[in-house]
């Protein structure tokens, strides 16, 4: 015996709202397979997961296509179509059914039967009769029982060809005439006739509910849209009949779900460029909005953040305190602003840094950023120990230190850990690139004795530091290349200000001291 809850089985009257489903609705396409991907089945479940539904899928028959067209078609017995409809119904409650190429007269029948017996909550019909190639999808005696089949659906969504076949008609010419038979074609079926302008020629693409029985909030409810300049238009009618009736399963109103659903296809068609499919019509982008998961090469990002910060390295070297402090020149009171503040910064350093441990991924992380923002402690005392005890006056936070680390602290507060490694990286990057320049240009000029900061100079022969922003270049490259663009531009928001920053901590003792 079947369990499913009582609404599966009640079909609102006409014209009542079908209620919305909580939770992710289940979607049933009974369609045919299209090996290519791009119509057909295959498109409908893409479709259906696109827009948020689960997706089922009931084969009516099997063709053998691709993007140029179709070559064979074969329709299983409709025996084992009706097995594989009462497999899902008997077991899953279907929140919307979208029913697509139907084949022959026999498959209608099974259809017809077991939409009469579940009689889902939502029923959309594409009658799909002949593909975008010419080649036919339906018997052509199998007309008949299609146009009876009309009134078990709620919306039926035939482009211009097929609604004027339906209506054993001329097709429509113009958007006016092609509204005028969608509203015969609802008055004579009582269901709601989507009528699609893909078809037409012009600028715009619109699309239309029509119902004529009080269902809608008028009887012709128009929703524009623009005509996207491309070929790659195959299985847009799959795609759109099933992203309706997944929406409608979620929102309970067709004219909400064709505005939801007609910017997500636009934007498919947009975006069919970046598939590489077929030589012929290529299919949609159903997975547009979807951030690309193609793993971008190790390294990658770390480069660009490289080239980021090329012209802070360039400006830092061009800086008279950089010069002063190689050369020997260097007012010591510019050196003592300098290392007092360095003292107060790292001590904020270090704060932002146990913030990045406690959002680490992996443990490892974790423990990197930890024992960093510990040793970034122990060299603030080292300073305050040995280089500035011997400094009488020591300045008060500057507003250079204040600015950085007030940014720091917005990054560790911005909640994105990508974002926090990418602001507190240039400390790491540049520090250790500029120490090791400085470093090379001291031991190239033969160490010189006397140089009144040789023993701070020496200090910037730290394999430890070098090893330990290795790993955070390391850390940083991996969080970029595993994040959205939207995080990504952020990233990169925070460690070019953080660059800047640098500039601007090496030129703060000329400024403020
Ligand atoms: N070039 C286009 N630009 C924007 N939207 C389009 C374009 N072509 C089709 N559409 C949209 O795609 C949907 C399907 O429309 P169309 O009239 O092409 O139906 P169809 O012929 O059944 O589709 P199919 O190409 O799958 O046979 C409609 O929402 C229509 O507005
Ligand atoms: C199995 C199957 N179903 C439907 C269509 C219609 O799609 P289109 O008109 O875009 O070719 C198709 N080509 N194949």
């Amino acid at each position: 015996m079947s369990s499913l809850p009582a609404l599966h089985h009640v079909r609102p009257a006409p014209g009542e709202a079908v209620p919305a489903t909580r939770g992710i609705p289940r979607v049933l396409a009974i369609a045919g397979s299209d090996p290519s991907g791009g119509a057909g089945i295959q498109a409908d479940l893409k479709s259906i997961a696109a827009t948020g539904g689960y997706g089922m899928a009931a084969i009516t028959a099997l063709t053998a296509q691709n993007t140029r067209g179709v070559s064979a078609v074969h329709v299983p017995p409709a025996e084992f179509l009706a097995a594989q409809l009462a497999a899902v119904s008997d077991d899953i409650a279907v929140d919307a059914v979208k029913i697509g190429m139907l084949g022959d007269a026999q498959v209608i029948a099974a259809v017809r039967t077991w939409l009469e017996k579940v009689r889902p909550g939502v029923v959309v019909l594409d009658p799909v009769m002949v593909a975008t190639s010419g080649d036919r999808l339906l018997q052509e005696s199998a007309e008949a029982a299609l146009r009876e089949l009309l009134p078990l659906a709620d919306l039926i969504t035939p482009n211009l060809a097929e609604l004027a076949m339906l209506l054993g008609e001329p097709e429509a010419a113009t958007w006016p005439d092609a509204l005028e038979q969608g509203k015969r074609l609802a008055a004579e079926t009582g269901a709601t006739v989507l009528v699609k302008g893909g078809h037409l020629d012009g600028a715009d693409c619109p699309d239309a509910l029509v119902n004529t029985g009080g269902a809608l909030s008028a009887d012709v409810v128009v929703v524009d849209g623009e005509r996207v300049p491309t070929r790659n238009s195959h299985g847009t009618g799959c795609s759109l009949s099933s992203a309706m009736a997944t929406a409608q399963a979620r929102l309970g109103d067709w004219e909400l779900s064709l505005r939801t659903v007609k910017p997500w296809l636009e934007e498919a068609l947009r975006s069919s460029g970046q598939l590489e499919v077929g030589h012929g019509n290529g299919p949609v982008h159903h997975f547009h909005h979807l951030v690309s998961t193609g793993a971008a090469p190790e390294g990658s990002f770390a480069d660009v953040l490289h080239a980021e910060a090329a012209a802070d390295l360039d400006a830092i070297y061009g800086l008279g305190f950089i010069r002063g402090l190689a050369e020997g020149t260097l007012p010591e009171n510019e050196f003592a602003y300098y290392l007092a503040q360095d003292a107060i910064y790292l001590n904020g350093y270090s704060r932002v840094l146990a913030r990045a441990s406690a959002l680490a991924p992996t443990e490892a992380e974790q423990l990197f950023w930890a024992r960093s923002a510990q040793q970034c402690l122990e060299v603030e005392s080292e300073l305050h120990r040995s280089w500035l005890s011997t400094r009488s006056v020591l300045p008060d936070l500057g507003p250079v230190t204040k600015a950085y680390v007030d940014h720091l602290l917005a990054a560790s507060a911005s909640g994105s850990y990508a974002v926090l490694v990418a602001a507190v990286l240039p400390c790491f990057w540049l520090y250790a690139e500029v120490g090791e320049t400085l470093h090379a240009e001291f031991l190239d000029a033969g160490a010189p004795k006397g140089h009144p900061y040789a023993e701070w100079l020496r200090t910037y022969a730290d394999e430890g530091f070098a090893e330990a922003t290795g790993q955070a270049i390391g850390i940083a490259d991996a969080a970029g290349r595993a994040a959205s663009d939207e995080e990504r531009s952020r990233m990169l928001t925070a460690f070019r200000q953080s660059s800047r920053y640098e500039v601007e901590f090496f030129d703060a003792p000329r400024l403020h001291s």
